[in-house]
């Protein structure tokens, strides 16, 4: 009955990263995942980028599908500004008891708001649950196949805007070829791909980014 490595990951969040400082808990992250063992977070480099989509997008309202540690959720969410607001999901009960410990440690409880559940039965009930309107930013980083009948499920729950970025991780590895040529071949998205690596690997990996135009 050893440790999982979610559990390992935490345990490397509280021995390295400062409480309250959300910087500090991505870089541990990053440290123990790139020198200790391998995880499947968004990582320093794919992260980047998705810093650099947040800060030109200045989203109030973000979904994030698939929880895991909480990296993204904490890289994300330190780049919100104060009255913005993310909502992750997560269904695996262990995972999202490590990411709530991640998050708390970053300090970031407020702004995040995690539920434990699967996107399926829950994206319907955001709208209702939650007081959203519509997402400005939607980060997708679930099981690779669902991307496609959540997609199209947050089109049909009315969830997307003209304007609307969906960013989605790992497109090329282990990739979302449903997804990819849904977003790519269909007008109601503009769609655009950020090439990178799969996180602490030299594997090619990359992200694609989507504006839903109504
Ligand atoms: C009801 C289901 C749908 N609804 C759901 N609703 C709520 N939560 C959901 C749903 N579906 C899944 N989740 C949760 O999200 C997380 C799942 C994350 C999945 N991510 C990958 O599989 C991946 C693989 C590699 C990779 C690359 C190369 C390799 F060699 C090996 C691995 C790299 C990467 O960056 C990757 O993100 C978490 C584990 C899981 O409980
Ligand atoms: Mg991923």
């Amino acid at each position: 009955t050893g440790s999982t490595r979610p559990q390992r990951i935490l345990r490397a969040v509280q021995k390295n990263a400062t409480r309250g400082d959300p910087c500090s808990v991505v870089k541990a992250i990053d440290d123990y995942c790139r020198h200790k063992e391998w995880a499947m977070n968004v990582g320093d480099e794919k992260g980047c980028i998705v810093d650099s989509v947040v800060s030109e997008v200045k989203p109030t309202a973000v979904l994030e599908l698939g929880t895991y540690c909480a990296y993204s959720t904490v890289r994300i969410a330190s780049l919100l500004s104060p009255n913005a607001k993310l909502i992750t999901l997560e269904f695996n009960s262990d995972y999202a008891a490590i990411a709530r410990e991640v998050i708390a440690w970053a300090g970031l409880q407020d702004k995040i708001q995690l539920v434990e559940g699967a996107s399926g039965e829950w994206i319907p009930r955001l709208k209702e649950e939650f007081g959203i309107e519509t997402f400005d930013l939607i980060f997708l980083d679930h099981w690779k196949d669902r991307y496609l009948p959540d997609t199209k499920l947050l089109e049909k729950c009315g969830l997307l805007r003209p304007g609307t970025v969906l960013l989605a991780d790992n497109v090329i590895c282990p990739g979302t070829p449903d997804y990819l040529d849904y977003v790519r071949n269909s007008q109601q998205y503009k769609s655009k791909f950020f090439k990178s690596h799969l996180e602490y690997t030299q594997e090619e990996d990359g992200l694609e980014k989507s504006v839903f135009l109504g």
